[in-house]
């Protein structure tokens, strides 16, 4: 199996305060990562990093075989599809749904010509059916609740057919039902074996779908364990990661974690 990615003694240097500090990182092909960690330990930074919108101060990243500081990102960055707050902020309110979605197989953000393949609309159409969005095709983005919102953005970032996927934490903000749903859809995905490799932020291990093969856990920028989900995700790593007691179980393929009462 390829690398996805590889990271190789990175580190995000700001203000003289290392926000990713030496992180030593691989990703091969068809794997699907969750990375966990609290407020401020480095999440969002290491994901713009993989999706080559931030260059490291120091250390090599390979992103789907190419360098950056080598490779040309305008070539690289259509090859990874990207759902989180800092994309859909740039979108137009007043687009709809499906203009939304298709205006990714063009690299754009709005709707600059409505002279669009049908072969496009038809892909449009048929991934906002898998996450649920049949019914708001013609809805305006800017009006839609937080998880339907989510929902278009992962159809958003499917349309270029990429081949490494990063969720920027998809299921911030839903409500129990919303929640479920969602998991439940990037269960489907992730045990896809044609859908691309894939990065999960999250803080929750309840938002974690079957599936998903890996996990890495970060604090203060640093790595506290990388590798499969079932040896890696721990009531022991978990508790080191979070700064406090915390048990985690695993049932019917779903992970839950809580706090120990106080003595
Ligand atoms: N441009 C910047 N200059 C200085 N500090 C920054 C910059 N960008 C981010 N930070 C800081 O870097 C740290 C890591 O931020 P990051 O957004 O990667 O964390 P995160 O793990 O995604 O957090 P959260 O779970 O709260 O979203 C934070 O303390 C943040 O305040």
């Amino acid at each position: 199996m390829s690398d996805v990615l590889e990271l190789v003694d990175v580190s995000v240097v700001r203000e003289g305060r290392a926000l990713v500090d030496q992180v030593s990182w691989s990703v091969k092909e068809g794997e699907r990562w969750v990375i966990l960690g609290p407020n401020g330990a480095g999440k969002t930074t290491l994901l713009n990093v993989a999706s080559s919108y931030l260059f490291p101060s120091k250390g090599e990243v390979t992103v789907l075989g190419d360098t950056l500081g080598k490779v040309d990102v305008f070539e690289l960055r259509p090859r990874i599809g990207i759902a989180g707050i800092a994309v859909a902020d740039k979108l137009p309110k007043r687009q709809t749904v499906l203009q939304t979605v298709l205006t990714a197989a063009y690299g754009m953000t709005a709707t600059w010509n409505e002279d669009y393949d049908e072969v496009d609309e038809q892909r449009a159409r048929a991934f906002l059916d898998r996450l649920g969005m049949t019914d708001y095709l013609d809805r305006r983005f800017g009006t839609l609740s937080e998880g339907e919102r989510k929902r278009t953005m992962i159809a958003r970032a499917l349309m270029t057919d990429p081949e490494l996927l990063l969720l920027d934490e998809p299921a911030a903000g839903l409500d129990l039902g919303g929640r479920e749903d969602l998991v439940r859809r990037l269960g489907r995905l992730a045990q896809d074996p044609i859908a691309p490799s894939m990065l999960m932020v999250t803080h929750h291990v309840e938002e974690i779908a079957p599936g998903f093969t890996h996990v890495l856990m970060i604090r203060q920028g640093q790595v506290l364990a990388a590798g499969p989900i079932e040896l890696e995700l721990t009531s022991r790593n978990l508790s080191r990661c979070f700064g406090l007691p915390l048990v985690v179980e695993q049932t019917v393929g779903r992970w839950t974690a809580h706090g120990l009462p106080l003595a």
